[in-house]
């Protein structure tokens, strides 16, 4: 490796997961530089959400390790919660908050420069304009699903975690996404993300890691 080569951000090494008997994850290896975007590919059940939520830290892998920066990352160093957005299978909206007010929470929570403007620019992008102001309960699960991607848009970020961000989204916004995943790169944000979209895989991913359960 020549001496200028940019050393990895994420590194993953040796992961092991089980669930009861079945083994999930199998010695998953792999590493991440910042800019650059990495696709987990597999059948469904083959494990790329597990691989998701341990790398996320929201999951305990049962051997292996995740580097975050040179160290050993846990979920609740408040280094690395802030600079990791993550949207995986579960989240959870408070329920008597609009979206606006979400995402006003979450830029100001995670010391966005200019929340106000920043929330206007993400409502617009992801075409919430509309929604702004309804509840979580109200909202389709198309435009819940943009309100989760919105949620990590608003806050600073070196590393991404999305699993299958295009799921639900029309196909605006799955040239949306792809247009969006590019600017990440080229604002050096490294990217994971889990999808079976092989036109997002195409448009944004430098290189894939498949998982086979
Ligand atoms: N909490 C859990 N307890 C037991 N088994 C689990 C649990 N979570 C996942 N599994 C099992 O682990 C395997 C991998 O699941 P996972 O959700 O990681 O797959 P995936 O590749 O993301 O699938 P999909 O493409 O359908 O989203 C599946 O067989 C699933 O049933």
């Amino acid at each position: 490796m020549s001496a200028t080569a940019p050393s990895a951000l994420l590194r993953v090494s040796g992961l092991h997961k089980s669930y009861s008997r079945l083994p999930v994850l199998n010695d998953v290896g792999f590493s991440l530089r910042a800019g650059e975007a990495v696709a987990v590919v597999g059948a469904n059940g083959s494990g790329k959400t597990t691989l998701l939520r341990c790398v996320a830290g929201v999951e305990e892998a049962d051997e292996g390790l995740v580097e975050f920066d040179g160290v050993p990352l846990r979920e609740s160093d408040p280094a690395v919660r802030a600079a990791m957005a993550c949207l995986l299978d579960d989240v959870d909206y408070f329920p008597d908050m609009s979206v606006v007010d979400h995402l006003t929470l979450y830029a100001w929570a995670h010391g966005a420069d200019d929340p106000d403007g920043l929330v206007a620019a993400t409502l617009r992008d992801l075409d919430l304009e509309g929604a702004a102001d309804q509840l979580p309960i109200t909202l389709s699960s198309g435009q819940r699903h943009r309100l989760g991607l919105a949620s990590c848009l608003v806050r600073p970020r070196r590393l991404l975690l999305l699993d299958e961000p295009e799921q639900r989204l029309d196909v605006t916004g799955r040239a949306w996404l792809a247009d969006q995943l590019q600017k990440e790169k080229a604002a050096g944000v490294a990217v994971l993300f889990t999808s079976h979209d092989r036109a997002l895989i195409d448009a944004a991913a430098d290189r894939t890691i498949e998982v086979a359960g």
